[in-house]
């Protein structure tokens, strides 16, 4: 069945998800920050100031290419930080890992492991994320395996990542008249183009690049994130 099928299926005028209007009924965006590739030795004190110059959510170590004793090495000092302010701590691709660590939560991709498993053995209060790229179908699916958010993108370009899939802003306004569940938007979000992503409806905005590589310092970009009209706490 493809994604208008359901449209269909739900007897929805296709329009509607264009029309979606963030209004004062929904929650504010939240900034959603990915860690940058690589973590140096500087970094948790980066990151403190960033998560003190705006509102943050949630923390994503996402690292790839080193093994995941490396990873956890990392991760200490910086899940006490995110721990401190009260920041969400997710781990990227491994259930293990983030059961290891105790972590707030798992992102899982869809060759990272099945979201009803980590629930088993993370628990109840873990966060699972689900990337399910341009997809209402994943999305539905990951919203019956439980998932406590969907990760729709890349909405813009990126060179975080190579990415194939690229959403209409639409899919989140659809999403949001339909389910509970949040959704998070992520690729190539900067303060300069998050606003029509907030105004379709997205929860959470999933950002790397465009925090720490800012010219003027990540901080700077999490104030300016905090002025895009519907970001909030
Ligand atoms: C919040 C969020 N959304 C999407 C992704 C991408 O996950 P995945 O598709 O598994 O790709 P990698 O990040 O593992 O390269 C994410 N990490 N976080
Ligand atoms: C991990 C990921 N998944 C889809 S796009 C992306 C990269 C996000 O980073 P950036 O905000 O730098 O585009
Ligand atoms: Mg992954």
């Amino acid at each position: 069945m493809t994604d208008e099928d359901f449209d269909d299926e739900l007897r929805l005028d296709p329009g509607f998800a264009d029309r979606f209007e963030r209004d004062e009924k929904k929650p504010a965006c939240q900034l959603y920050l990915i860690s940058p590739p690589r973590i140096d030795a500087g970094f948790a004190e980066v990151l403190k100031a960033a998560l003190d110059a705006g509102p943050v959510a949630a923390f994503q170590l996402r690292l790839k290419g080193i093994d995941e004793h490396a990873i956890a090495d990392l991760a200490r000092p910086l899940q006490a930080i995110c721990a401190d302010k009260g920041v969400a701590f997710i781990v990227n691709d491994s259930i293990g890992l983030a059961k290891r660590l105790n972590a707030d939560g798992v992102h899982l991709g869809q060759e990272d492991g099945d979201a009803r498993e980590a629930r088993q053995i993370l628990g109840p209060q873990a966060q699972i994320g689900v990337t399910c790229h341009d997809s209402r179908h994943l999305a539905m699916e990951a919203g019956e395996a439980g998932a406590d958010y969907v990760a729709f993108g890349a909405f813009y370009p990126t060179e975080t990542k190579e990415t194939k899939h690229r959403p209409e802003l639409s899919i989140l306004g659809w999403w949001s008249t339909l389910f509970e569940v949040p959704c998070v938007a992520i690729g190539g979000v900067t303060p300069d183009n998050a606003a029509p992503l907030v105004a379709a409806g997205a929860d959470f905005l999933a950002v790397s690049g465009s925090v720490w590589n800012a010219p003027d310092g990540p901080a700077a970009a999490v104030k300016r994130f905090a002025a895009v009209p519907g970001m909030g706490a």
